[in-house]
């Protein structure tokens, strides 16, 4: 190799985790680690392969499992796994069928990977190996680990998928396994700390487009035509936040950080009047965990635990048709549930690059000898993360920061307290 060749990461590498000096805590969106706001430089790994690796490749069996939800882009990811592994000289790579399922249910056998096998998968949306939720035993999964010989785990979901990794990075450190487990955060919902973004939110947003555009045409056409779009994000809001941003015809846009009341004088109805005297239509885009306050809790949960959330969309449609009718105006709503149309589409072109920069740094993590962590987007720089730094708390809209701010300005609704 020529001498100038400098394609490795040093280990001592890091990266700023945030570049903003706030200069008060009141500044807009200000994100202060101390509560004075004082400077505190914190540095992380930056993301990338190493000269010294801690497997010979001709050793090595890796495994890869999609635990959660879809989201688009899994496969963009799958696939950049295999053929970097492959580019290391790994020879024995699997497939864990249906998340954590795939490690004990006896009739999910292993998929064998390589670079034929994973050609074109990033052509369609979904998951080539199948995703579920529930199942995660972690003494169980670890017996299979050593059961199969797995030397490194690329683990790719949401928050609950992370916290099942890191629990299983620490079962395998007790038992003196020499296993690397390495996170791909896969959350359309963008809910993963300390990232610029996740895979598949763009591309989410993008999709949503369609949706909006829909409710657009449907309510602007209709006499007193009233459009409602509801999107995904159970505690998060930034799917509806930047849909209704990129579309710029909504009027009212409601996300689960920001409670809101439907009546009374500065509630959600009052100006859906305003909007239908002034101009003659209105256009509605809402998170379906926003609004849960008005609605009666099931207390249901899915297989992983995960809070099954009532209507607001449903909820929102009777209550605008029910009022426009108690006051004698004629409404005409249009309701759009695009949820799953919005997830399972293939990666959009920026999508589909993250997704490459991600699967090839998670396996050179793995190779640097990392375990219990996971790789993102911090500052437009790639970086690897702890597994608990991320998933301490679920990211939030914060309502004081200036996109929330220019979403408010883009729809023009008031405060509707
Ligand atoms: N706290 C936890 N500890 C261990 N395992 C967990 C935990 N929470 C969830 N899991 C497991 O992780 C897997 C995925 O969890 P979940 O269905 O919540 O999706 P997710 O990873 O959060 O992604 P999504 O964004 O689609 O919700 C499931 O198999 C679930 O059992
Ligand atoms: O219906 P499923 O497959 O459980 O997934 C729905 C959930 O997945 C998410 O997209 C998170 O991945 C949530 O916004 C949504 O509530
Ligand atoms: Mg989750």
């Amino acid at each position: 190799m020529q001498e100038s060749w400098n394609g490795y990461v040093n280990d001592d590498d890091r990266a700023l985790l945030k570049v903003i000096k706030f200069a008060s805590p009141t500044s807009a969106g200000a994100d202060c680690i101390d509560p004075d706001c004082t400077w505190v430089e914190q540095w992380v790994h930056r993301a990338g392969p190493r000269k010294q690796i801690y497997f010979e490749p001709q050793y090595v069996k890796a495994g890869i499992v999609t635990c959660g939800g879809l989201c688009p882009g899994l496969n963009d990811v799958i696939r950049q796994i295999v053929l970097t592994l492959e580019k290391y000289g790994v020879k024995n790579i699997v497939g864990i069928q249906h998340g954590f399922r795939g490690f004990f249910e006896n009739h999910l056998g292993e998929v064998l990977l390589n670079r034929h096998v994973v050609q074109n998968i990033n052509l369609a949306g979904g998951s080539f190996l199948g995703v579920s939720r529930g199942g995660a035993n972690i003494s169980d999964i670890v017996d299979s680990i050593q059961a199969r010989r797995l030397d490194m785990l690329f683990v790719l979901g949401g928050n609950g998928t992370h916290a099942g990794a890191n629990l299983i990075h620490e079962e395998c450190r007790k038992r003196k396994l020499k296993v690397s487990i390495v996170g791909v955060p896969k959350t359309i919902d963008n809910d993963i700390l300390l990232m610029d973004k996740t895979f598949g939110f763009d591309t989410a947003v993008e999709a949503a487009q369609r949706a909006i555009n829909s409710a657009y045409i449907e309510a602007h056409s209709a006499f007193h035509g009233i459009g409602l779009v509801k999107l995904m994000g159970r505690s998060s809001g930034f799917i509806t936040m930047h849909a209704s941003l990129s579309s710029g015809q909504v009027d009212i846009c409601l996300i689960p950080e920001v409670p809101f009341t439907l009546d009374g004088p500065n509630g959600v109805l009052r100006h859906l009047e305003h909007l239908i005297e002034t101009k003659g239509f209105a256009l509605i885009c809402v998170a379906e965990g926003a609004g849960q306050e008005h609605l009666q809790q099931s207390n249901a949960t899915d297989a992983s635990g995960n809070t099954v959330l009532s209507d607001i969309g449903v909820h929102l449609q009777q209550k605008m048709k029910s009022h426009f009718k108690e006051i004698g105006i004629h409404s005409d709503v249009k309701y759009i549930d695009p949820t799953y149309m919005v997830r399972a589409v293939r990666a959009n072109a920026s999508d589909a690059i993250l997704c490459t920069v991600l699967g090839q740094n998670a396996v050179h993590g793995a190779f640097a000898g990392f375990s219990g962590i996971t790789t993102g987007i911090c500052n437009t720089h790639n970086v690897y993360l702890p597994i608990p730094e991320v998933i301490k708390s679920t990211r939030l809209v914060d309502p004081n920061s200036r996109m929330w701010h220019r979403c408010l300005t883009s729809t023009g609704q008031p405060d509707f307290h």
